[in-house]
């Protein structure tokens, strides 16, 4: 009876645990939304934004939620150790790209990385979020102009390739175009509970469990 009833309450107290990677140039605010997160879903504040300084290897936050426990993986953005992001992808259940959407200049080179995410086989097929952080910054892009950029982005790529290669696959658009994108700060945290609760509703239906 007592083994009964504590494999019923095992049962009914179980977590699912999935991995979350967080993704993006440095600079794009991918600590600060951890760390916001952190400050949201934890008993612990996160680190105040003066206190964050560029990540070189990972920061890992975990929270709960109902049923389900959500671990982050923040890795570093800058050049040299994106080769580290490839490690990650075969036991990650969601990815998260964070884009500041204020900085025009970078956008091209986001769009090279984030290009170059969509074709990993690992990455394609699992739920993606795209995050156009800094809304609070002037000068920021939307949600839809962020999909504008990408479409003249991806257009011009797209144009390049088919004058030295011929015609190539649309997969990576097709991926693309059913992407959900959500504009955010991780800063203010506007936004931040509406990507976490998507993230809670993708990684349950994902098919790698
Ligand atoms: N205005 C504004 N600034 C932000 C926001 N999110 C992050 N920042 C600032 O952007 C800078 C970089 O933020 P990080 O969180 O360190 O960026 P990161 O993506 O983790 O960078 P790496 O660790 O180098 O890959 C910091 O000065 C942050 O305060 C935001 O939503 N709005
Ligand atoms: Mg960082």
């Amino acid at each position: 009876m007592y083994h009964l009833l504590k494999g019923l309450h095992e049962y009914l107290t179980r977590k699912d645990e999935f991995s979350v990677l967080i993704l993006g140039l440095d600079g794009a605010g991918k600590t600060t939304f951890l760390e916001k997160v952190k400050g949201l879903y934890t008993n612990h504040p996160g680190l105040s934004p003066d206190k964050i300084a560029p990540t070189v290897g990972q920061n890992i936050g975990k929270i709960t939620l109902p049923s389900t426990i959500l671990q982050f993986f923040d890795l570093g953005g800058q050049s040299g150790i994106r080769s580290i992001w490839s490690r990650y992808y075969d036991d990650c259940h969601a990815v998260v790209y964070v884009l500041d959407a204020a900085d025009h200049e970078r956008l091209n080179e986001g769009w090279e990385v984030f290009d170059s995410l969509l074709s990993s086989p690992k990455i394609l097929h699992l739920p993606l979020l795209l995050l156009a952080n800094k809304q609070d910054s002037p000068g920021h892009l939307s949600v839809e102009e962020i999909r504008e950029n990408y479409e003249q982005w991806y257009q011009g790529k797209k144009d390049s390739a088919r004058r030295m290669y011929g015609e190539e696959s649309d997969v990576k658009h097709e991926r693309f175009a059913s992407l959900d994108v959500m504009g955010i700060s991780a800063l203010e945290g506007t936004g931040v509970r509406t990507a976490v609760d998507w993230l809670f509703i993708r990684v349950q239906n994902s098919k790698r469990k």
